[in-house]
């Protein structure tokens, strides 16, 4: 039998606010079985952070259910590790002492983690900038040790919020390139949020596209194109085109909504 490693099950989220109140999240129901690749896609304020966040157990459904491994999610936990847009790396850390930071916390003892981080170094391309510091990295190389800092947790479920969404294009591909050699060897579970529809596609075994307000669940699809991907081939166009109109839809429901406060205001 296979392993069901996340299930959302019924999840609301409610957000009050003194003037009112935001449905953020209405009827989850999402089964992610071990090692597949989700990306979470849709425009700003569908609910994808909220979805994210709530997987991670940093802020817990309004009502509905989420487990891990079976485990009801109550609360942040070791299995499942989160990589934030932005770097979230201690400034007066070396990349090193970023990346062990996490072992040394949970007691490992020092040999194991010298080991464990060269590995880390060495699979992220890492190893020549292992004295620096954050603030002397460029945004993808504070991006990589992030993803390092995460992975040396071993956690089997990796969480990521628009990991790159900040970067450049050609930054951006070389870490998505990385994420998925990675990601084979592992065989991590991976739940990646964005609202780029092309790297969705270049991504995801699957694509769950949200709708705003409330965000719900408005396509659940396989991508079975072959990996690597190529973004210039018809089948991938096609997908693009498809996703464009579905996410467009909801931009504009975005846009209206906006419109509509600002006449309010
Ligand atoms: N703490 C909060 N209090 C009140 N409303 C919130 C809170 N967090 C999120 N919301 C609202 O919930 C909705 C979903 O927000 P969320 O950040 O999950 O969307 P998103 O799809 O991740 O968008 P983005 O890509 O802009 O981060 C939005 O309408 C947002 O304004």
């Amino acid at each position: 039998m296979k392993m069901t490693h996340i299930e959302v099950k019924a999840v609301n989220k409610v957000f009050k606010t003194d003037s009112r109140e935001v449905i953020a999240l209405k009827d989850i129901n999402l089964d992610i079985p071990q090692g597949q690749f989700v990306c979470l896609l849709g425009p700003s304020g569908c609910g994808k952070s909220t979805l994210l966040n709530a997987i991670a157990g940093f802020s817990l459904p309004s009502s509905g259910t989420i487990t891990a491994d079976r485990k009801l999610v109550t609360g942040p936990g070791p299995e499942r590790g989160m990589v934030f847009q932005e770097y979230a790396l201690f400034p007066w850390m070396t990349v090193e002492k970023n990346i062990a930071f996490g072992l040394e916390i949970k007691g490992m003892p020092q040999a194991e983690i010298a080991a464990k981080v060269d590995q880390l170094l060495g699979m992220l391309s890492l190893s020549d900038f292992k004295h620096r510091f954050p603030k002397d990295l460029s945004g993808g190389m504070r991006q990589r040790v992030a993803i390092a800092r995460v992975l040396a947790l071993d956690s089997p479920i990796m969480l990521m919020d628009e990991p790159f969404g900040a970067l450049d294009a050609l930054t951006r591909r070389n870490l998505q390139d990385e994420l998925l050699r990675i990601w084979a060897e592992l065989k991590k579970t991976i739940i990646f949020v964005t609202h780029s529809i092309e790297e969705a596609i270049y991504l995801a075994d699957r694509i769950v596209v949200m709708t705003y307000r409330p965000g719900t669940v408005k396509r659940d699809l396989m991508v079975d194109l072959p990996r690597l991907r190529d973004p210039s081939a018809a089948e991938f166009n096609a997908l693009k085109r498809e996703l464009g109109q579905l996410v467009m839809e909801e931009q504009q429901r975005h846009h209206n909504d906006e419109m509509r406060m600002a006449a309010v205001d």
